[in-house]
């Protein structure tokens, strides 16, 4: 699907956040690329963003061009594909003929850290979006990065569509700029933008729409599943079911989040995903085996949810 999304289509599934698999040459490997995508697909998972995961701050126009071009000829036509400009004004402005030219409806603007003001943020927002010609998907990843009534008008104003949510917290539930921006915009525009660490409280008490998350990309059954389940209220079984996932994120936030994701698929067996683009690198081999174990826990989540799901199909069942 090719359309804009709105917040009920978020709502309805997970938003995977993938790696882009490349050539020994950093070109991009087309084939490694859709069998990521096909993986994500089997899993029930409909929303597909290329953007902080796939490194796509290091990359220049021609390769974005390309791996985007690849990346939307591999995708099923029922999938939303969301690519990610920026994350500095200029390069945002120079992707924006691209993504128009290669029929894009849903993009993000990655958060741009140095310089940059909550207002200056605002303003340019608006004027990519008069540039792209509709909506885009901010990125909040760090405390006032946008002012929350500035992000309510920019919602009214249709210059932002919707709002991934990322800003670290040590605890999830103390978090008063998320209380701020809820209050100003309302959970149906607000996914969970940081993986599985704060969906107990993103998703279990603050009823955000949907969650991202690079893990899906290994276990997409498994996510769905976790995310019918709190959407459900079942939240000790969501909690039990995102162990794997947690575990998986400790070992990210130890070795490095883009390092254990890309190299993780590959561990995993979906695809050869290849070098990272620089500046970010291959876990070095002595890490490998950390990452891998925690990429076997989650295999075996999802092999679980598979044989639950089929079980649930023969009998006519629905998780919720
Ligand atoms: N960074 C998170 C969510 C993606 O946007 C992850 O990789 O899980």
């Amino acid at each position: 699907m090719r359309q804009p999304l709105a917040p009920a289509d978020y709502a309805s599934s997970v938003v995977a956040v993938p790696p882009i698999a490349l050539n020994a040459d950093h070109s991009v490997n087309a084939s490694a690329n859709e069998a990521i995508i096909k993986h994500i697909e089997a899993g029930g998972v409909n929303i597909l963003l290329y953007g902080g995961n796939a490194n796509l701050y290091h990359f220049g126009l021609d390769d974005y061009r390309a791996s985007m071009e690849a990346i939307k000829a591999s995708t099923a036509p029922t999938t939303h594909l969301i690519t990610s400009v920026g994350s500095d004004f200029g390069k945002a402005m120079a992707q924006v003929p691209i993504v128009r030219h290669l029929g894009f409806s849903n993009v993000m603007v990655l958060p741009t850290s140095f310089p940059a003001d909550p207002a200056g943020v605002a303003n340019g927002v608006r004027k990519l979006a008069a540039a792209f010609g509709s909506g885009l998907i901010l990125y909040l990843k760090r405390e006032n990065y946008v002012e929350p009534d500035e992000l309510a008008k920019l919602i009214s104003e249709k210059a932002v569509s919707f709002v991934k949510y990322a800003v670290e917290k040590s605890e999830a539930a103390d978090d008063p700029y998320l209380d701020a921006v809820l209050s100003a915009i309302g959970a149906e525009y607000l996914a969970s933008g940081m993986g599985e660490t704060p969906i107990h409280d993103h998703l279990g008490k603050r009823k955000l729409t949907t969650y991202t998350s690079g893990a899906v990309c290994i276990a997409p059954t498994a996510a769905s599943e976790l995310l019918e389940l709190y959407k459900s209220g079942r939240t000790a079984e969501a909690f039990e079911l995102s162990k794997p996932f947690l575990h998986f994120e400790k070992v990210r936030m130890m070795l490095g989040g883009l390092q254990v994701l890309h190299d993780g698929l590959r561990l995993s067996g979906v695809a050869d995903t290849g070098p990272l683009m620089p500046m970010v690198s291959n876990l070095p081999t002595d890490k490998l085996a950390r990452a891998s174990d925690a990429v076997e826990a989650l295999k075996s989540a999802e092999e679980q949810a598979v044989s639950r799901s089929l079980a649930n199909r023969r009998r006519g069942v629905h998780v919720s």
